[in-house]
C-alpha cells in the first residue's frame, strides 16, 4: 500500500502518496490508541458519490471524543477532505480510509500532549469478501476468540487496537479455510464478524445483534431503514449460534463488505445454502441506492 502514485491528506494538506510517513516511535504504533473510517465512494450517472459521508465523520469525531483526542480539524474540513480525495486521485468510485492518530513527541501510557494528526487516503478497492461471496455467499466459522466486553473496549468508538481481535479471529477462521469469522460477545451471543455486522433472517423477519458489543454500522442502519420500508420487520436482539444455524437466510454487512450473503456457518448450510430471496432484495436494492438510482435515498449520497 506505500508505494502508489496518487496524493493523500495528511495534516491539512494534500502530499504525495509516497511521501506520507510517520516516526517509528509515534504513540498509537505502540499503544493503538487511533480511530479511524471505512468510507465508499460510488460510481454514479453524476460522478463519484459518497455513501453516508456525514454519518461516517461524525463517527470519526465521536471515536476520537470517546479517547479524549483532540482533533485538530472539524467536521467541514473532514467532510470536504473526504470529497478531495476522490478528485484528487481521479477516482470514479473507491474505499475511503480517514485516519486519526496520536503523535510521537512522548511515549508511555501516561504520554499526554501528544499532537494528534490526521489522513485520509482513498484507493479501489473492490467486493471486499469476493464477486463469488456477494452472489453466492460465504462460508463462515464461529470464532474462538471473544468479542469486546462493553467495559474493556467501549465499541461506540471504532478504534485501530480493536482489531487485533478481528485479526486473530479472521485469521483463525481462514486457516481453517473458511471465509469469515462470526464473533461471539462475552455471554456466547452472536456479536458481529471481524469487520462486519451480522444479519438472519427468519419467516420472513430479520434479526440483528444490539450494539452492547459490536460496531454501530452505517450499512447495519441503512438496511434496518431499507427493510421497514420495504415493509420488512427488523427484530433487535440476542441471538444465538444454534438460531443462527437454523436460519433461512444470514448476512454480513458493512462499508467494505456492502451486504455479503452467508451460506454456511459452522458447517451447517443456511437456508438453501446460497444467497436468499429477502437478502437478495436488500442487496439490490442496495446496490441501486449507491448507484445513484433511488430517489428516495438519495440523501444518503454525496456527490464529489
Ligand atoms: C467490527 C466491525 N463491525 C461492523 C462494521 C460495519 O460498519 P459500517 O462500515 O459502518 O457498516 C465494520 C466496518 N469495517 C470496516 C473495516 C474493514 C477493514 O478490513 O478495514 C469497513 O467495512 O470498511 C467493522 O470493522
Amino acid at each position: 500500500m506505500h508505494s502508489r502514485d496518487g496524493k493523500i491528506w495528511m495534516d491539512g494538506k494534500l502530499i504525495e502518496w509516497r511521501d506520507a510517513n510517520i516516526h517509528v516511535l509515534t504513540h498509537s504504533l505502540h499503544y493503538g490508541m487511533a480511530v479511524f473510517e471505512g468510507v465508499r465512494a460510488y460510481k454514479t450517472d453524476k460522478g463519484p458519490a459518497i455513501f453516508r459521508l456525514p454519518e461516517h465523520t461524525r463517527r470519526l469525531l465521536n471515536s476520537a471524543k470517546i479517547f479524549q483526542m483532540k482533533v485538530p480539524y472539524d467536521y467541514d474540513t473532514l467532510m470536504e477532505a473526504q470529497k478531495e480525495v476522490i478528485r484528487v486521485n481521479n477516482l470514479d468510485s473507491g474505499y475511503i480510509r480517514p485516519l486519526v492518530w496520536v503523535g510521537s513527541e512522548r511515549l508511555g501510557i501516561a504520554a499526554k500532549d501528544n499532537t494528534i494528526h490526521a489522513m485520509i487516503a482513498a484507493w479501489p478497492w473492490g467486493a471486499y469478501l469476493g464477486e463469488d461471496g456477494l452472489n453466492k455467499g460465504i462460508r463462515v466459522k464461529t470464532s474462538s476468540f471473544t468479542r469486546h466486553h462493553v467495559n474493556v473496549s467501549l465499541v461506540r468508538a471504532k478504534a485501530s487496537g480493536y482489531y487485533i481481535n478481528s485479526i486473530l479471529s479472521n485469521q483463525e477462521a481462514l486457516a481453517n479455510g473458511y471465509d469469515e469469522a462470526l464473533v461471539l460477545d462475552t455471554d456466547g451471543f452472536v456479536s458481529e464478524g471481524s469487520g462486519e455486522n451480522v444479519f438472519i433472517v427468519r419467516n420472513g423477519k430479520l434479526y440483528t445483534p444490539d450494539l452492547a458489543s459490536c460496531l454501530d454500522g452505517i450499512t447495519r442502519d441503512s438496511v434496518i431503514v431499507m427493510a421497514e420500508d420495504m415493509g420488512l420487520k427488523v427484530i433487535e436482539k440476542r441471538i444465538t449460534r444454534d438460531e443462527f444455524y437454523t436460519c433461512d437466510e444470514a448476512f454480513f454487512t458493512g462499508t467494505a463488505a456492502e451486504i455479503t450473503p452467508i451460506r454456511e456457518l459452522d458447517n451447517r448450510v443456511i437456508g438453501a445454502g446460497t444467497r436468499g430471496p429477502i437478502t437478495e432484495k436488500l442487496q439490490s436494492l442496495f446496490f441501486d441506492v449507491v448507484a445513484g438510482k433511488t430517489p428516495k435515498y438519495a440523501d444518503w449520497l454525496t456527490y464529489v
